[in-house]
Parts: C-alpha cells; sequence; structure tokens
C-alpha cells in the first residue's frame, strides 16, 4: 500500500478560494442547516428580520442630520424639539437592535459549533476512523486540533460574517435604488465598478493566505501535541532529565509555529493595506458623485439650506452605499480565515468518509454478528500479513482454530507480530491473503481484548470496572449511566479484591467518588494492569485474549489472574514473549487438568 503523501500546506498543496473551497463549505453548511426547519435556519431568519429593521433604523438616523440642517436652517424650534425626541427613541432602538443582533450571532456560533463538531464526532467515533486517522493515515495532520480548535474557529468566523452578509443583498438593493434616484446611473454604476476593481483585487491577496493560515493551523497543532506528549509522559522524561532536550524540542516547534505566523502577518499587511485603501478611497468616491449633478448645475434652483439638505441626503446614501460595498471587502480578511478553517476541515471529513467507505468495502457485515460454530472464537486459515507500508510479511499461512475450552499460548520474539495478529483479528489492519473469521461476538458474552497498553477511561472506579458494558448497552447515555448506578456494588467490589486492587475503594473514597485526578498518573502499571483485570473478572466474557497483560506483574500474581480467569470460564488465549507465561501455563496443566496449545510466531 502506498504511504499516503503527507500534507506540509507548503509546497504539496496549493489551498485557495477555488472551487474546491466551494465544494467544501457547501458541504460544512449542509451540516449547519440540515433541513428548512432545523434551529440554524430559524436563528437564521430571526437574524434577517433584526438586521433587516435595524438597518430601517439606521436609515432613519442617518437622515437624522439633513433633517435637523432643515430645522435649524428654518430656525423651527417646536420642529427641533420633535426631531431631538425621535432622535432619541431611534437611537434606543437602534443600539438595542444591534445588541440583539450580535446575541443571536453569538447564539448561532454556539449552535453551528455543537452541530458540526457533533458531525465530525459521529464520523470519528464510528468503527476505526479514529484508529485508521490517527496510526495509520498520515495525510492528514492533527485530527484533534481540527476537530477541536479549527471548528470552533470556523464557527466563530461564520458568525461574525453571518448579520453582515446575510442583509447586504437587501441594504445593497435598497440603497442602489435610493443612489439611482439621487444621483441618476452615474452613482450606482461608478459603485459598482469600484467593488469590482476591489474584489479582484482582494482575491489576488487573499490566495497565498488561505494556504499559510492552514500551515499555521498545523504546527499550532504540532506544538500543542508536543506539550501533550510532555504532560502524558511527565515522569518518564522526569527520570530521564529530559527538560532540557524537550525544552530545545518545544521551542524548536515554537519557533517554526512563529515563524509561519510571522509569514502569515506580512502576507496579511498587504490585504490589509488594500482593504484600508478601498475604504479610504471609498469615502471620496461618494463626495465625486455627489458633485457632478452639483457642478453640472442640476440643482441651481434650490436655496443653500434646501442644498446642504440635499447633499448631505444624498452622501449618505451614497456613503452608505459604498459602505455596503466596503464592508463585504472587509470581510476578505475574515473570509481568508473562514477559507483556511474550512480546507481544514473539509480534508478532514473527506478522508473520514473515505476510511469509512473502505471500512465498510472490507467489512461488510456488523463486525460483532457472525454466524458460526458456537463454541469457536477465532478461525484462521492460511492467513499472512505485514504491517502497513511494509513489504514484508510478518506471518505467513497461518492456520488455527481457537475453540472453547482449549486455550492457547501465542508466543515469539519482539516485534515477530503477535499484536498485529489481534490487529488482523479486530480488522485494525487488513490480512495480506488468507481467512480470518471472528465466530463469536466482542464482549462480555463473547469475546475481550486486553492490550497491551491497560487501557482507563475517565471517570469514577465504577465506570472503570464495567466499562465495556456501557458499549454493550442499545440505550442511549442517560440511561447507561442509570444502569451503572444500578450495577451490582458486591460484585465490583469483590472482583476488585480478587484482582488485588481493593486498596483503590479507599483512595478513591468509594465506587462512585468523581476523582480530579488522571487514572494513568495515579496508578502503577501493575495496579494498572489488575484493574484491567477486575474488569474481565466483572465482565466474564467466554474468551479473554491477553496481550502481555500481565507483563508489570509477578510470576505469582500473574498465575493467580490467570487462575481465577479460567476458574470464571474462560477460554484464554495468551500473547507474550516471556517464559513465565509458560510456567503459568504447565502450573495450570498440573492444576486444573485443561488444554493448552502453544503457536510460536
Ligand atoms: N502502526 C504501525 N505502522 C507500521 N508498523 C507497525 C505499526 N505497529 C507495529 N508495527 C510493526 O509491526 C511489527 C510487529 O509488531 P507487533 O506489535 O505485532 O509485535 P509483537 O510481536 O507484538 O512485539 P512485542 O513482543 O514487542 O509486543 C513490528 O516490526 C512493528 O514495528
Amino acid at each position: 500500500m502506498p504511504r499516503p503523501e503527507k500534507s506540509n500546506g507548503r509546497g504539496t498543496k496549493r489551498l485557495q478560494l477555488d472551487w474546491k473551497f466551494v465544494q467544501r463549505f457547501c458541504s460544512i453548511q449542509k451540516i449547519l442547516f440540515p433541513s428548512w426547519s432545523s434551529q440554524s435556519v430559524l436563528m437564521f431568519g430571526t437574524l434577517l428580520c433584526v438586521t433587516l429593521t435595524e438597518q430601517l433604523i439606521i436609515y432613519q438616523v442617518g437622515i437624522l442630520p439633513s433633517h435637523f440642517y432643515n430645522v435649524l436652517g428654518d430656525k423651527n424650534y417646536s420642529g427641533f424639539k420633535n426631531l431631538l425626541g425621535t432622535a432619541m427613541v431611534l437611537i434606543v432602538v437602534n443600539s438595542t437592535l444591534k445588541s440583539v443582533d450580535q446575541y443571536i450571532c453569538n447564539q448561532m456560533y454556539v449552535s453551528w459549533r455543537k452541530t458540526l463538531t457533533e458531525s465530525l464526532h459521529s464520523a470519528y467515533f464510528q468503527g476505526r476512523v479514529y484508529y485508521t486517522l490517527n496510526v495509520l493515515r498520515e495525510d492528514v495532520d492533527n485530527p484533534d486540533q481540527r476537530i477541536s480548535q479549527d471548528a470552533e474557529r470556523l464557527c466563530k468566523q461564520m458568525s461574525t460574517m453571518a448579520s453582515r452578509l446575510i442583509v447586504s443583498p437587501f441594504t445593497l438593493g435598497y440603497y442602489t435604488y435610493h443612489c439611482f434616484h439621487s444621483t441618476g446611473w452615474i452613482g450606482p454604476v461608478s459603485i459598482f465598478g469600484y467593488f469590482v476593481v476591489g474584489t479582484v483585487a482582494n482575491k489576488i491577496l487573499m490566495g497565498p493566505i488561505v494556504s499559510t493560515l492552514f500551515e499555521q493551523e498545523k504546527l499550532e497543532g504540532d506544538f500543542r501535541f508536543k506539550h501533550m506528549q510532555i504532560r502524558v509522559n511527565a515522569e518518564s522524561a522526569a527520570f530521564y532529565r529530559a527538560g532540557k532536550v524537550e525544552h530545545m524540542r518545544t521551542d524548536r516547534r515554537l519557533q517554526t509555529l512563529l515563524q509561519t505566523q510571522k509569514r502569515l502577518i506580512n502576507k496579511e499587511l498587504w490585504l490589509y493595506i488594500g482593504v484600508n485603501t478601498f475604504d479610504y478611497l471609498g469615502g471620496l468616491l461618494s463626495y465625486i458623485i455627489i458633485s457632478i449633478p452639483i457642478f453640472t448645475g442640476v440643482y441651481d434652483d434650490l436655496t443653500p439650506g434646501e442644498l446642504s439638505a440635499l447633499i448631505s441626503k444624498n452622501a449618505f446614501v451614497c456613503i452608505y452605499l459604498i459602505n455596503g460595498f466596503t464592508q463585504l471587502i472587509d470581510l476578505s480578511t475574515t473570509l481568508s480565515d473562514v477559507a483556511g478553517y474550512t480546507h481544514r476541515i473539509g480534508e478532514l471529513r473527506e478522508v473520514m468518509d473515505d476510511i469509512l467507505r473502505k471500512q465498510c468495502d472490507y467489512d461488510p457485515a456488523d463486525f460483532n454478528i457472525h454466524g458460526g460454530p458456537t463454541d469457536t472464537a477465532f478461525i484462521l486459515d492460511s492467513l499472512s500479513y505485514k504491517s502497513p507500508y511494509s513489504d514484508q510479511l510478518l506471518v505467513e499461512d497461518l492456520s488455527l482454530k481457537i475453540s472453547q475450552g482449549t486455550h492457547l499460548l501465542v508466543v515469539g520474539n519482539t516485534g515477530t507480530g503477535k499484536t498485529s495478529l489481534l490487529r488482523v483479528l479486530n480488522r485494525l489492519w487488513e490480512a495480506d491473503s488468507g481467512f480470518v473469521q471472528m465466530t463469536t461476538c466482542f464482549g462480555p458474552r463473547g469475546t475481550l481484548f486486553l492490550p497491551q497498553k491497560p487501557y482507563l477511561t475517565d471517570g469514577t472506579l465504577r465506570e472503570q470496572v464495567p466499562f465495556i458494558t456501557l458499549l454493550m448497552l442499545p440505550h442511549g447515555i442517560p440511561k447507561i449511566l442509570n444502569n451503572l448506578r444500578s450495577v451490582d456494588d458486591e460484585r465490583i467490589i469483590h472482583f476488585l479484591e480478587l484482582a488485588g486492587v481493593s486498596s483503590l475503594l479507599k483512595r478513591t473514597g468509594g465506587l462512585d467518588e468523581k476523582v480530579d485526578w488522571n487514572w494513568y498518573d495515579v496508578l502503577s502499571p501493575g495496579e494498572m494492569q489488575r484493574l484491567c483485570f477486575a474488569r474481565l473478572f466483572y465482565l466474564q466474557p467466554k474468551y479473554a485474549v491477553l496481550d502481555e497483560a500481565t507483563s508489570a506483574l509477578t510470576e505469582e500474581a500473574e498465575a493467580q489472574l490467570y487462575r481465577t480467569c479460567k476458574q470464571l470460564g474462560m477460554t484464554l488465549i495468551s500473547l507474550g514473549h516471556r517464559s513465565s507465561l509458560e510456567k503459568v501455563v504447565d502450573v495450570s496443566n498440573i492444576r486444573f487438568e485443561e488444554k493448552w496449545a502453544s503457536v510460536r510466531i
């Protein structure tokens, strides 16, 4: 299998405001606006009403100065008083509407973030996508960063754009009409022409920003990952006195990130210059447009008072039309951010879809349900497999049937492919050739795997023990939690004792006490392995696959745990390279007169 090309955003990919961006953007919009009656559409509709009303009020506020010119020019005191009252009301309504507009945008941001992140989660956690994405695929950097941070920033930027974009077709239409009414065709045509020039210039300036932002986000993810590595492995790093080395490496990542950030800022400078020049030239353009009818004598018959009121009104209309366009141009900086994040999230979704499609092709039936002999766990026939991206077979022509009552010991040197056999059995890796079938289901009534690295989840002690049953329950999460509460306390405590970790009860203060520690930091490797055995005892599957699951324990403890498994009726498939395992097997053979088969790979 060719190794996917790693994207670094610098050479291999040119991410632009192109057709690909439009496609990715539209597919994200489909998630955010799933139907006409969805919450986002309703919020968008409300936002449209609010911003339209806001624009009407803004228009009234905008033409206030021309009214003031009129009443002050005419020395109309009562008119002035009435106008002052109207102006106060308009200003209060205007500021309230502005705040409501902002409020709806913020609500939309949260709702969009929820919808988008949940949609990414459902693809990420489906099947084995999170494994393939993190371990086997190198074409997508930092999936965690894309889901947690890029999705958030995309929603934030889109929500800031929303209220300006949503109302612009209406305001532009409205003010174009007014502008045409006041200045004739010269006004709207010159403003539209000006906008086209500005858009083309900004599109050119935005191009390099999108790909640099993409790269910056990748480096941001790498930098955070480095800190996470140190956080997770703090103790091992401390034993190695790795502070200096890691300081240097982390600083190096920071430097690379900052260099890219500087490049981004440099590129943004040109865009800012473009946007600001466009803004100020726009202000000038409005006066040029107004000056044309004045100097061509169209308004020669007006009194100076009427003329200044008209100039003020026309200036407002032109300025507002130009302002409508410049606001769109101002969005260029936000749009380039949106494009960068859209590419990152779009790419992640495409790769996850690709993984899911391939998984379905490879694994058409539901993995948990297989018809087959009930007394058999796995059937392997002439199975050959290799590690990803390697041409050399790890194991060739392995035929094996794992049946109930016959325990199996799989031994072999380091790196010979023992754990890889489990990866193939679990469909994490594809077999090169041959046949492999898991004939039982995964879980308490079938097969359970204890991987080399103990797996603990966050939560209470109770949540660690029957952890896997969460997967088995067909109900929603709240029901699962309720079910957990009703789980038999005595059974859990009994199995914690059998596994030799009942002391944890004292440390946590009880099964349901919330702990604010990371289980990986506070338990010793042996305790973690024992806790996994307590889970195994509790779940009592028919088959237990133990991959070096006792590597941190003494031989006696190992023998004791194996004995308990067998007493509980489990058939064991044990993988390892330690001679002690073979001893355990011998001891068990004598004591329980059970069958053990062994395979060396
Ligand atoms: N994600 C991966 N990508 C590429 N190669 C891998 C990956 N995981 C493991 N390998 C390689 O596959 C080979 C077999 O690994 P495996 O984990 O099966 O060894 P093992 O027999 O279980 O070793 P040990 O006794 O040390 O646990 C090793 O050479 C390993 O480096």
